[in-house]
């Protein structure tokens, strides 16, 4: 499978990680808090049915106590009267009466249509003095089932006793999704069922259940309510399926994105990029260095061109910040060196004064690659390190000064000499003139093009010229078009130039013709006919 498949699969199951990822962890969140709320719930309907069992009973203890104090559990008819007044004014007492120490009621009021048997157990050793007993509706016929009997043991050894309905703990049971699903149980004495409403889901099912017991610190009573899990996280499904909706939407965007930075023209221009470094498509043009005085050529830049296999050159422009981007220039610089050495390797042997400037960029001087580069290519050869002049340019900044001044160290101690390229145009300005040791300064063509016309450019030119004087530095015109330039430039003190007036970038060929002619070997080649294309049209 080709790599850039692979590496489109990879990218698209990373984008599945990355879409799946919110989902997941959403999902775990939203379950938690569903979760919480459930219990927080489950606690709070707990409290509250415990609460008014609690108040039940109270109320409950408090009237029979009050009875005992004023009848001391008679049933007189007076005392009587006294158990229907207080059983009137209760909300939640159902009946009152007097039992007595085996169990059977000696009264109850208001009467029950019939009664058999002992409505309590006999007292027994150690009762305490309130009891809570559930009433079994065969003894009073018209208790409702869960009846409680809470006794009250008087002084007298008989014990009043107070009616109270499972009624009366038939709470509201809250939000709308608990009325049906929840199950409230009361106990008494930790095991018998006071109250049970609705009905128990863990019977139905084996679903995971959200529980809540509350018991009381005062009476023998415990609340138990729960509900299904999955009716609470019913809560969170819309936010579940907003989630959903929004996590499959970032995906789609994502892996629309990689769809793109995989399949956009870029990508193209890679395998395009590397396909001509595979075929050394990247060719270095020569544009002559001149000495405006004396009119001899003092030596080259190298220039890179894309020759294409239909011959078509591509100027750096269109592809430079690729390849510095992409990392392929330190490859793309080897091949220039290499090519170079090739076809120049003889010319230059023969004339030790002439120069050849390499343009490197930031990245290079960030890296000692560069430097084993230099060495492996141009050690041993024809062409001598104190001939090679590597620019650095300032329109970009250095990530690294102090690196870059000893990489820059290490290019002099080899030999080797270093331009500031553009000049006056960047970032670095005096300071890289002054911290990375330059040689030469190359004043840029934006300088030169002002220079009859703008005062501040010609001032510019003049102080470049001055500092390169007074620092003991070269010099060069970059882009020279016009004669009035260079007799400007001459005029200044300027003595080397490069520009479309002598020659555009030449290849090989053409460029050794010139230069051997310039130099008196050979026959000359007008500039203007020179070059590829795209310099012959500059030109
Ligand atoms: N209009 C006009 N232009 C002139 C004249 N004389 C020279 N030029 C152009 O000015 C540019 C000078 O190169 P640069 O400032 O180093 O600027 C270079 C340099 O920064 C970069 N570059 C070129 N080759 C390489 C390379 O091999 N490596 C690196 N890292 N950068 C390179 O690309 C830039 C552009 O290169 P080119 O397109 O070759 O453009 C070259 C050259 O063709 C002239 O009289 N008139």
């Amino acid at each position: 499978m080709p790599k850039k498949t692979v590496n489109f699969v990879l990218a698209i199951l990373a984008v599945v990680t990355i879409a799946l990822a919110p989902l997941v962890v959403g999902k775990m969140i939203l379950r938690a808090y569903g979760m919480r709320f459930g219990n927080e719930e489950m606690r709070s309907n707990a409290d509250r049915y415990l609460v008014r069992a609690e108040r039940i009973l109270a109320e409950a203890v408090s009237a029979l106590r009050d009875v005992d104090r004023r009848n001391g559990g008679s049933c007189a008819t007076n005392d009587l009267v006294l158990l229907g007044e207080t059983t009137a004014r209760s909300q939640f007492l159902r009946r009152l009466g007097v039992v007595d120490r085996q169990g059977y009621a000696m009264c109850l009021y208001p009467a029950p249509a019939a009664r058999r048997g002992a409505v309590l157990p006999p007292v027994a050793e150690g009762d305490r003095q309130v009891t809570l007993t559930l009433l079994d509706p065969e003894r009073v016929t018209d208790a409702a089932p869960g009846t409680l009997m809470v006794a009250w043991r008087s002084a007298n050894g008989a014990r009043l006793v107070a009616e109270v309905a499972a009624a009366a703990l038939d709470l509201d049971p809250g939000p709308e999704y608990l009325r049906v699903v929840r199950h409230v149980v009361v106990t008494i004495d930790g095991s018998k069922t006071w109250v049970a409403i609705g009905q128990s889901p863990s019977g139905g099912g084996d679903g995971e259940m959200i529980r809540a017991v509350a018991r009381s610190a005062t009476f023998p009573v415990e609340v138990m309510v729960e509900v299904p899990a999955a009716a609470v996280l019913e809560l969170v499904t819309p936010l579940e399926i907003t989630l959903s909706v929004a996590t499959m939407a970032a995906g789609v965007v994502l892996g629309g994105i990689v769809f793109w930075m995989f399949f956009r023209p870029v990508a193209e221009v890679d395998d395009e990029f590397l396909t001509a470094l595979q075929r050394e498509e990247f060719k270095p043009f020569y544009q002559p260095v001149m000495n405006i005085d004396t009119g001899r050529i003092e030596g080259c830049e190298v220039l890179v061109r894309w020759v294409k296999p239909d011959g078509k050159v591509v100027s750096p422009g269109a592809f430079m910040t690729y390849a510095e981007t992409s990392g392929h220039v330190f490859e793309m610089t080897r091949q220039l060196m290499r090519k170079t050495r090739e076809e120049l390797g003889p010319l230059f042997g023969d004339h030790p004064e002439l120069k050849i400037s390499i343009n490197l960029f930031a990245g290079h001087f960030d890296d000692r690659r560069i430097l084993e580069d230099i060495v492996s290519i141009f050690e041993g050869g024809r062409i001598s390190y104190d001939q090679l002049v590597f620019e650095v340019t300032e329109r970009y900044p250095l990530r690294d000064i102090d690196k870059a001044r000893k990489i820059i160290a290490e290019m002099h101690v080899l030999g080797c000499r270093v331009a500031l390229d553009d000049t006056g145009t960047g970032h670095g300005g005096l300071a890289y003139l002054q911290q990375l040791g330059i040689d030469i300064v190359k004043i840029d063509k934006m300088f030169i093009d002002a220079m009859g016309t703008d005062l501040g450019a010609s001032t510019i030119v003049d102080v470049l010229v001055e500092l390169a004087n007074s620092l003991g530095m070269g010099i060069v015109a970059e882009g020279v078009e016009r004669e009035d330039q260079l007799q400007r430039l001459r005029e200044k003190g300027v003595t080397a130039a490069q520009g479309y007036i002598f020659a555009p970038p030449l290849p090989g060929k053409m460029f050794i013709e010139l230069a051997s002619a310039l130099l008196g070997e050979g026959e000359g080649t007008p500039a203007a006919e020179a070059g590829g294309p795209e310099d012959r049209q500059a030109a």
